[in-house]
């Protein structure tokens, strides 16, 4: 048994997003987002299910935010439903929708809770989508004025922002893979998104400054793969490098260097595609930030070969222990990716999705999801050797506080502390809710 004590500022949290959580998709003056399109199209997600209601936290947010302070949790990350504040995209701004964003961090605020706030958690508005979404320069205007209003009304309560969450399932997953809305499968597209979302961010970033929020921050949430390669062999390692790159470099070396990692960037001009960088571009995208979120599931093991996706890497199963969506169970892929980060300096980093797909439900009231608190037990360790080793991660969001709409999986796939209902959404704290609550409590974790 290890005691792991962590520092006394550390922010212990817990994370979700919008279109996964508030369902009220037609209500408060929202306008449609492509994910309504997406889900409501058939064949796109598990059963036909989408976020209609989900777990109708637009009306039920009091008592999911009364079950956050009965966690103990010092910060939430939520995110902003843009369709909400502008419906048709860079029109008519939704008094209705911000006020109600006003009601709810109001609420978190007078639980003693930090609002950590993305922006942009996928949920475009579908009106901006009618005219090329991602692909259209416009969009990244339509951004930056709703980004605006976000700070102008929000500013003085929420000090911590994201940008954007997981670009590379922005670009990639949603417009190469096409597992995600709007569902397009071009590479050239998904450089094309990758490219103007960075643009968007920078924007968003020199307004924030602009603005001079008092002592606000601002950065951005890539989703981070960490992958080893099967054999010693040169090919075997550089098709992990590729899978590694499309998921943090491409988008954190126009953050942080002002221009795309070569090595992927000649992979895929070899196949045709480069993204469509104007002039002034790269210097917008490399606007200073003063944090990054960390979203991190699971490693893999690659080898090279030839027919094996966009990146000709393919991950082989190694028989791991895995969590009910199939991903390995193996936190040392934490401790190393962090470490990898580290090449862009000793930047203050947090936590902002780590979790597990267990799909265990009540039993006579009770949900013993052990395999969860296995998980989040091995994951918070890695966290607390990160620390150790004098990294500035600052913080820990599980992911996620209460069962959602897991996307193209719809609500099969559980990864909440807190289980859901869906057939009359009752809530009902895991075994995982009371470990985390004491974990939280203690501010220190022992393994077992
Ligand atoms: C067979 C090939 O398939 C290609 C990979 O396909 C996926 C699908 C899904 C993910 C994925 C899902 N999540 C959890 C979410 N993060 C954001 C938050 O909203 C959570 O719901 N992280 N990564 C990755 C890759």
């Amino acid at each position: 048994m290890t005691i792991f004590q962590f520092p006394n500022d550390f922010r212990w949290g817990t994370a979700t997003a919008s279109y996964q959580i508030e369902g009220a998709y037609q209500e408060g003056g929202r306008g449609l987002s492509i994910w309504d399109t997406f889900a409501h199209t058939p064949g796109n997600v598990y059963d036909g299910h989408n976020g209609n209601i989900a777990t109708d936290s637009y009306h039920r947010y009091e008592e999911d935010i009364a079950l956050m302070k009965e966690l103990g949790i010092d910060t939430y990350r939520f995110s902003i439903a843009w369709p909400r504040i502008i419906p048709d995209g860079d029109g008519e701004i939704n008094q209705e929708g911000i006020d109600f964003y006003h009601r709810f961090v109001d609420t978190l605020l007078a639980a003693g809770i930090e609002p950590f706030c993305t922006l942009y958690h996928w949920d475009l508005p579908q009106a901006l989508q009618d005219v090329g979404g991602w692909e259209n320069r416009r969009t990244i205007d339509a951004f930056v004025k709703y980004a605006e209003i976000m700070f102008r009304e929000f500013a003085s309560k929420i000090k911590f922002w994201l940008t954007f969450n997981e670009p590379w399932c922005i670009a990639f997953l949603s417009n190469l893979e096409g597992k995600h809305a709007p569902g397009n499968t071009d590479l050239q597209v998904a450089l094309n998104v990758g490219h103007h979302l960075l643009v968007a961010h920078g924007h968003a970033v020199k307004l924030f400054r602009d603005m001079s929020p008092a002592d606000g921050q601002i950065g951005i949430a890539p989703n981070v793969a960490w992958a080893v390669p099967y054999s010693k062999s040169a090919e075997d390692r550089a098709a992990c490098n590729r899978n590694i790159e499309v998921y943090a470099d491409w988008f954190l070396d126009p953050v942080y260097k002002g221009s795309y990692p070569e090595s992927l960037y000649n992979w895929f001009k070899e196949a045709g595609a480069t993204p469509p960088v104007q002039d002034g571009d790269m210097e917008i995208i490399a606007q200073p930030i003063d944090l990054i979120g960390i979203n991190y599931y699971h490693p893999t093991v690659n080898r090279y070969h030839p027919e094996a996706g966009y990146l000709h890497s393919e991950p082989i199963d190694m028989g791991l222990f895995k969590t009910d969506i199939g991903w390995p169970i193996d936190s040392t892929g934490l401790y190393d990716v962090i470490h990898y980060l580290q090449k862009y300096g000793n930047i203050d980093i947090y936590i902002t999705e780590n979790g597990a797909c267990i799909n265990d439900s009540p039993q006579n009231g009770i949900v013993d999801d052990s395999m969860r608190i296995s998980y989040l037990q091995q994951h918070i360790a890695q966290v607390h050797r990160v620390i150790n080793d004098g990294i500035h991660l600052k913080g820990y969001m599980a992911w996620s506080l209460m069962d959602n709409f897991e996307w193209a999986e719809g609500y099969r796939m559980r990864f909440g502390l807190i289980h859901v209902d869906f057939r009359n959404q009752v809530r009902t704290p895991k075994e995982s809710f009371y470990w985390y609550q004491n974990v939280i409590r203690n501010n220190w974790m022992e393994t077992r």
